[in-house]
């Protein structure tokens, strides 16, 4: 253990206990995996102003030497993460790995790369449709709905910045779901936010495969959208595996998640502090 003046949280559950203390115990074996939107950075109205808090980048970077593997898991492409994160070249985040699009896509910090597979028809196709669905429903362009591009591997409508953002959202659903069904596509519901993706990946299985890539034997896991559930189910898990895990919940936002959460923060900078402190607390297994 290391600085005593750090106080870090107390999980609320055994299971958290357990996580916590063997990742204080054995940081080599510890891996660290981070929503990025709502979790290490706030939510604003406009997605392309999503930037990470400011002490997100220095507790990582303080940490990441410290544990196995550091990794950021979200729905966003992995590049647009990295730039939004700052990510990209800062120092002791050298084996920083980030998922993109659910896990679809992988960018590491070692090399710079992002692997992806090809962009998809499917999405193509629903681009193409999406404005006229969306007239359809009084919820075009002028509406305060926005449509994120996201690199022809995903399309997502946005209500956060409509008139009424949860009955416009509730009443995009079902055409959405529709829509997507027709080109073989899911719909991947978060917060204000309705995304036409290809299936077949998901955080969970992300997370999972990244686990076992690096030979961890404990994983924190923060998230704090419906889309983290998965991966909530991932360490539940690895758990039953034998191994340990700590499920942070990053706000109230969404009760699905925070009630299965371990640790409930109050969101971005808690979480940016939770990591800081956790950097605090290790040391080297060698020292
Ligand atoms: O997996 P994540 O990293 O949490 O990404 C999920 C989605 O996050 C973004 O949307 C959310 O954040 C926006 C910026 O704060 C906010 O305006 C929006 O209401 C939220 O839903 C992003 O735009 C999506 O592409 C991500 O899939």
């Amino acid at each position: 253990m290391g600085n005593p003046a750090h106080s870090l949280p107390t999980p609320s559950t055994q299971a958290g206990r357990e996580g916590l203390a063997a990742l204080l115990a054995r940081p080599s074996r510890a891996a660290i995996a981070l929503d990025f939107d709502g979790t290490l950075a706030d939510i604003v109205p406009d997605p392309e102003q999503s930037r990470a808090h400011p002490g997100v980048v220095p507790a990582l970077s303080a940490l990441a030497p410290l544990v196995a593997a550091v990794a950021v898991i979200t729905g966003r492409p992995a590049d647009t993460a990295v730039r939004y994160g700052g990510f990209a070249g800062a120092p002791g985040l050298e084996h920083l790995v980030v998922l993109g699009h659910y896990g679809a896509e992988r960018w590491d910090a070692a090399t710079g790369a992002v692997t992806a597979p090809a962009p998809d028809l499917g999405v193509q196709a629903v681009r193409a449709e999406l404005p006229a669905v969306l007239e359809e429903r009084g919820a075009g362009a002028d509406s305060g709905t926005w449509i994120e591009e996201k690199g022809g591997r995903a399309v997502a409508v946005h209500t956060r910045r409509a008139a009424d953002p949860h009955a416009t959202f509730a009443a995009l659903r079902a055409p959405l779901s529709e829509l997507a069904a027709r080109h073989g596509l899911i719909v991947e519901p978060g917060r204000l936010v309705l995304e036409l993706r290809p299936p077949g990946v998901d955080k969970g299985v992300a997370l999972e495969e990244y686990v076992k890539a690096v030979g961890a034997e404990t994983v924190l896991y923060a998230g704090d959208d419906l889309g983290d559930l998965a991966a909530y189910a991932a360490v539940d898990k690895l758990r039953a595996q034998g191994l340990t895990g700590l499920l942070v919940c990053s706000g109230t936002e969404v009760p699905e998640l925070a009630e299965r959460a371990d640790l409930l923060l109050a969101g971005p900078a808690a979480v940016a502090d939770l990591l800081g402190e956790l950097a605090g607390h290790l040391r080297p297994e060698s020292d």
